[in-house]
């Protein structure tokens, strides 16, 4: 047979194959329906979700899950939401499937000057400009070459954090915890932000300002519907925004001014070996694939913003979570000490970096402070870029998509008594084999998983085995007398402690110099050493 005959037929059949593929793929989609959900007032219907707090939105939506399954729609604005509370359907979405669902919604309101117009990675469509930054993050700041090189800083950051603690329970006998938590993660995550010339006084500014803008995040929500009424109608709290976000600028933006000259012309200055590059240092520099041009100043605010927020404010949450309830279980507290003392040598004041990896009852704690309160309760919205079914209903092309992380981390089906803080349960030969990416499969997932898995887990992992474990080893933490570790949630930013952790230290060994100034009633004991 002729050769050209059989190229013919070959192509006829793949051709044929394809559209009668396509036939048989599109009528099974178009066959499908969405998930089920609570009915649907279009206008009236997304204002009253999108006026309720985003706290009461989660549970809301936990309840509902009960009602109509583990996957279920919700009409907020124009297009469908679709909102899944099943591990394994999560990991057929997101790791499974995960190009189709990597997207994210258009920016709508203040999320479209928070984010330059999208050009965070948070906040990027799924595409070059996204793998771009997410890269350029991934590979010149998260790298452990890199994170290694911010040692120093951390131990400053953990010098300031243990001043602030000692000099407040010396005034008043007890430490409110969140307070100095927030503002040394905040120190250390503005110095990789900012390098490690920026004051303390600057970081302090950055800090207000930034404050302020998450404090009022949940109030802002409003602007995502119908911007241009909404932004009429509240213009005041629209002025208060743009306030927050130009103060937000006018901190930050001489700051990077003066990293840039620092590169162009005080590099010669600097001492071989003592440079240590920072996040802006990456950015300045960038050349955006698409547009062939480098950041503006304000896309470079949008990134340091993201930076920070993402970095320092879920790591806190975390951390504060974790402390309170090795304050409420005075017995996992004093078995994490033991472990560490397994480990430190006698006498040491700080644990050394490499020795956190030689501690697994450490991780145990931190897997399981994060499987029972993870600081985010959904992920992102995704947003899928065609037509997708999962579990036998429709998610439709461009509709947006999110993850109940919470529920998944406190499945009953998955997690003996959920509710109970119990870090063995990673210590089991199952418990380790958790993975908290969720590559083979999702048990938990308070990074997310998939493509938009979180950059940062690896750090905040790092942060968070480095803080507890020098603050147990420091101190040891009680609750205050007559009171009770209370673990309700609030969300802000991340879902926190309700009524912040409030404890008394005492000091391992003679590190709070001064004994005479010690409240009365409680002892300073040098514990355990002996
Ligand atoms: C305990 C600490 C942290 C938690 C619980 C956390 C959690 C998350 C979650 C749930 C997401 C959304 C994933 C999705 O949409 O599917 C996310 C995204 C992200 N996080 Fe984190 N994060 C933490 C720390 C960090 C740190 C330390 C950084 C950077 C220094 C960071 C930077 C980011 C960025 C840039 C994204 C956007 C990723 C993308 O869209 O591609 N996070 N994080």
């Amino acid at each position: 047979m002729e050769a050209w005959f059989i190229l013919l037929i070959t192509i006829s059949i793949s051709v044929l194959t394809k559209i009668l593929f396509n036939l048989l793929f599109s009528t099974k989609i178009s066959s499908h329906k969405l998930p089920p959900g609570p009915p649907k007032f279009p206008v009236i219907g997304s204002l009253l979700w999108l006026t309720t707090s985003l706290y009461d939105l989660h549970l809301a939506i936990s309840s509902l899950h009960s009602k109509f399954g583990p996957i279920l729609t919700l009409h907020i604005g124009s297009l469908p939401a679709v909102f899944v509370a099943d591990r394994r359907l999560a990991h057929q979405a997101l790791v499974q499937n995960g190009a189709v669902f990597a997207d994210r919604p258009p920016a709508r309101g203040i999320e479209k000057i928070n984010t330059s117009n999208q050009r965070t990675i948070s906040s990027a469509s799924y595409g070059s400009t996204w793998r771009f930054l997410r890269r350029n993050l991934a590979s010149e700041i998260l790298h452990p070459l890199r994170v290694k090189s911010y040692s120093h800083s951390r131990k400053w950051v953990l010098q300031l954090l243990k001043d602030r603690l000692e000099s407040e329970f010396r005034g008043s006998g007890r430490i409110c915890v969140m307070n100095h938590l927030q503002h040394a993660m905040f120190c250390l995550l503005a110095v990789m932000c900012l390098g490690d010339k920026v004051g303390e006084d600057d970081i302090e500014k950055i800090e207000v300002a930034h404050r302020r803008f998450l404090s009022n995040f949940v109030g802002f929500n409003i602007f995502s519907f119908c911007p241009s009424v909404t932004m009429v109608v509240f213009r005041n709290i629209w002025k208060k925004y743009l306030q927050i976000r130009q103060d937000q600028e006018n901190t930050l933006i001489p700051l990077i001014r003066a990293r840039k000259e620092l590169k162009e012309e005080g590099l010669s200055k600097i001492k071989e070996g003592e440079f240590v590059l920072c996040y802006v240092d990456s950015l300045i520099d960038l050349q955006l694939p698409v547009e062939k041009r480098k950041l503006e100043e304000g896309e470079i605010v949008s990134l340091c913003s993201e930076f920070l927020s993402g970095g320092a404010e879920t790591t806190t949450t975390a951390l504060q979570w974790i402390m309170a309830n090795l304050v409420k279980y005075p017995q996992i507290q004093e078995k994490l000490f033991r472990k560490i003392k397994e480990v430190v040598g006698e006498g040491e004041e700080l644990i050394k970096e490499e020795d956190l990896q030689k501690m697994p009852y450490l991780k145990a704690v931190i897997l399981e402070g994060l499987r029972r309160h993870p600081p985010a309760h959904m992920v992102v919205p995704h947003v899928v870029t065609e037509d997708t079914v999962i579990d036998k209903y429709l998610v439709p092309k461009n509709g947006t998509i999110n993850f109940m992380v919470a529920e998944m981390g406190r499945d009953p089906k998955v997690w003996e008594d959920p509710m109970e803080f119990k870090p063995e349960r990673f210590m089991s030969c199952d418990g380790e084999m958790v993975d908290v990416t969720g590559v083979k499969e999702i048990k938990m997932m308070p990074f997310g998983s998939g493509r938009r898995i979180c950059p940062g887990y690896s750090l905040a992992m790092f942060h968070l085995e480095y803080f507890v474990a020098n603050l147990v080893w420091s101190y040891e933490w009680k609750k205050l007398k007559g009171d009770e570790v209370d673990l309700s949630e609030q969300l802000e930013f991340s879902v926190g402690m309700q009524y912040p952790l409030q404890a008394c230290i005492s000091p391992r060994s003679i590190q709070m110099s001064t004994t005479s100034s010690v409240p009365d009633g409680f002892i300073f004991n040098k514990l355990h050493l002996s």
